[in-house]
């Protein structure tokens, strides 16, 4: 019989359930996503950190959870980032069994083994419309110690996530892009190695000013984005010259910084795999993969700015675009990993300014 756990919100509300994966506590901010897949993508999306993930898919586990021996060294993996990066998972029904053809472990045996807590036996729906009339709210998973509450807001997340040194793919390849890793996913490096470029991913505070490059692109990760100032700061730099710019998610976010405008950050935040967006001007609606707790004002964009997509459930911003360079950056993630992947074209878009740049500057 597993032990009781349980869930404990800031205003005081206790929810008793079981315990799964690490029988520990651990506290951070709780925010729900409504993807019906993708937990082992989104358990070690970097941009997770510091926040209890409250999936509302009734049952969590059945398709188990795929070999992780490569993560450490490779992007080559069916996960996200090396390691689990939230800070506990909470979930309605916890399948134990598990079927899949790539599966080799338990849900649960995974999130053991990397020390996050699991709680389950819990009404993930009543708990989803607290967060959506409350706000996202600070709480933990309480075992056998108890925990202080944690706001990973205030902290930054980004630093701890980001790499170390400079790392190369497809090293030699003859378009060069560099990529300021504030939490990347492995998906997004993944879309331009396959598309044959040169990625040269960067720590997030790095100088990458004296390295030979043709485009650069700002990724996704985790906090708020308002705290990284030395990413804005280089970014401020690079929006002065001629080189394209493609960023995504906190990527988006910290190119509206260096612009001049301005994020707050939104009630409950849009994570999923099926929000709908806009392409500004046009008809069209794009399904798009979500996880973001912060977003643009674009009721005021600095002059030469226009916003890209909007959102169809509450009109935010999902994006902004330069009215005469190839900058454009999105808030939505269009590499998917887990989600559709209607708007991976981006990368094509991206990469043929690239082009363009390169070989009008040769
Ligand atoms: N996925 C992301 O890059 C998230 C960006 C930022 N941390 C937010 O919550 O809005």
């Amino acid at each position: 019989m597993d032990k009781t756990v349980k869930l404990v919100f800031q205003d005081g509300l206790e929810i008793e359930g079981k315990s799964f994966g690490a029988y520990t506590s651990a506290a951070g901010e709780v925010v729900f996503n409504t993807a019906l897949v993708g937990y082992n993508e989104s358990l070690t999306d970097p941009s997770y950190k510091g926040q209890i993930m409250v999936m509302t898919a009734p049952m969590i586990g059945n398709y188990g959870v795929p070999d992780d021996k490569a993560m450490i060294e490779s992007i080559e993996t069916w996960m996200e980032s090396n390691k689990i990066q939230v800070t506990g998972l909470v979930v309605s029904y916890y399948a134990d069994d598990y079927s899949h053809w790539n599966a080799i472990q338990k849900l649960g045996a995974w999130l053991e083994s990397q020390n996050i807590p699991g709680i389950y036996g819990v009404d993930t729906r009543m708990i989803t419309k607290k967060l959506r009339e409350q706000g996202s709210t600070l709480g933990k998973i309480v075992a056998d110690t108890d925990v202080e509450f944690y706001n990973p807001d205030l902290d930054n997340l980004v630093d701890q996530v980001s790499c170390k040194e400079v790392i190369r793919y497809n090293e030699g390849a003859d378009v060069k892009i560099v990529l300021i890793d504030c939490g990347v996913k492995n998906n997004i490096i993944r879309c331009f190695t396959t598309r044959g470029v040169e990625v040269i991913r960067v720590p997030w505070d790095y100088d990458y000013s004296t390295l030979e490059y043709d485009g650069l692109f700002i990724s996704n990760g985790p906090g708020d984005p308002a705290l990284c100032v030395p990413t804005i700061n280089n970014i401020k730099e690079s929006l002065k010259g001629d080189k394209p710019i493609f960023g995504i998610c906190l990527g988006n976010q910290l190119v509206s910084l260096a612009a001049g405008a301005s994020t707050f950050k939104l009630k409950y935040g849009h994570r999923s795999h099926n929000q709908p967006v806009q392409l500004v001007g046009t008809k069209r609606c794009f399904i798009t993969s979500q996880n973001h707790g912060f977003a643009v004002d674009d009721s005021k964009l600095p002059e030469g700015f226009k916003t890209f997509f909007t959102n169809l459930n509450d009109g935010t911003c999902e994006g902004i675009r330069h009215e005469s360079k190839p900058i454009f950056t999105v808030q939505f993630h269009p590499e998917a990993m887990g989600g559709p992947v209607d708007t991976e074209y981006l990368f094509d878009e991206f990469i043929e300014e690239v082009k363009k740049y390169k070989s009008a500057n040769a």
